[in-house]
């Protein structure tokens, strides 16, 4: 078993926090196939109240098992052997993520925990409307929420990701890709969940529009303090947006630590190695995103058109 370099008991997330909403302890995940394969092994991190935590790794180390895992939504032939993952929820209460029966399960789901998936972009429905699909999402879980709520909500939560609530009435094939994934993002929003899950949310997008968005989960995770766990082989990618960030080889997690650190002074050897396969890394961390930050401080001010 590889040695696992954590720094993550006593390591500052976001403003020094260190309040957990998330622990996972030696999580493991087998799929039960002819061979079976041990997709995530032992895993352990804890994801602090309001940060970014990267997940790194390259194709095929089991970052989408975990998070699938984390979520629950894991399917035969993946089996979760062993291990524990537990939601200390806002109200002080801590959650057996793993014990949930269905209906608590999908009520956490979106409501304390929402994940955007690798190409969500396709994942809206085709056939109704945007508005329609926020309506949905939002009384199957809050089925009390009057029309005008329903109304008022669907617009704050589009406007918060840039897209104009004209948009509403917007089949999915009238938007853009890069709306489309706000879109998504919106929806991931909408309950106000203390985690946000996302995976590769914005490989499939241009460079402009993947800083855009970038920039605006930045934003979006300032105002409103939910954790993300950010999944991504794109290292620079993470060093720039993350406060931590957990680097993953054939399912371990071989070293968890803030960015800066990791930027600095890796000190597991297969770290060095995927810093050392990006050759454009070079400058300060974080000059791109974080710097642009206060400049979309007003996305809706900004032509729709301007941002895809
Ligand atoms: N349904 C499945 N049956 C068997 N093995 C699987 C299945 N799904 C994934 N695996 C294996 O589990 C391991 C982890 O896969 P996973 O998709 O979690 O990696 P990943 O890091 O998210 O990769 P990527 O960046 O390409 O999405 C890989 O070895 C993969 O081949």
């Amino acid at each position: 078993m590889t040695t696992t370099l954590l720094q993550d008991e006593g390591t500052t997330a976001r403003g020094g926090r260190t309040e957990p909403v998330l622990t996972v302890s030696d999580l493991t995940v087998v799929y039960e196939v002819e061979r079976p394969v041990t997709a995530v092994k032992d895993a352990s991190l804890t994801l602090h109240r309001g940060e970014i935590l990267g997940l790194a790794g390259e194709s095929g180390c089991g970052k989408t098992t975990l998070a699938y895992a984390v979520n629950r939504l894991h399917r035969p032939p993946a089996r979760i052997a062993s291990g524990s993952i537990t939601f200390h929820d806002r109200d002080g209460s801590d959650v057996d993520v793993l014990a949930l029966e269905d209906s608590a399960l999908r009520a956490f789901r979106w409501d304390k925990l929402s994940m955007v998936f690798q190409g969500a972009m396709n994942a809206l429905n085709p056939v109704t409307t945007v508005k329609a699909q926020l309506r949905d999402t939002l009384l199957a879980h809050r089925p009390r929420t009057s029309r005008a709520e329903v109304r008022r909500r669907s617009e704050e939560v589009l406007t918060r990701v840039g897209v104009d609530p004209r948009r509403l009435g917007s089949y999915a094939h009238e938007l853009s890709g890069g709306m489309r994934q706000r879109v998504m993002i919106a929806m991931a929003m909408l309950l106000e969940p203390q985690i946000m899950i996302m995976d590769e949310p914005t490989t499939a997008l241009d460079v402009v529009v993947q800083r855009d968005i970038l920039r605006e989960i930045v934003r979006l995770r300032d105002e409103l303090d939910f954790a993300v766990v950010f999944i991504t082989h794109d290292l620079p990618l993470l060093l720039e947006i993350s406060d931590r960030i957990a680097v993953m080889l054939e399912g371990e997690i071989v070293e968890l630590d803030t960015a800066q650190r990791l930027y600095r002074d890796a000190r597991h050897p297969y770290t060095r190695k995927l810093l050392g396969s990006f050759p454009s890394l070079s400058g300060e961390r974080g000059g791109f995103i974080r710097s642009g930050v206060d400049d979309f401080a007003e996305p809706a001010g900004v032509p729709e058109e301007d941002r895809a």
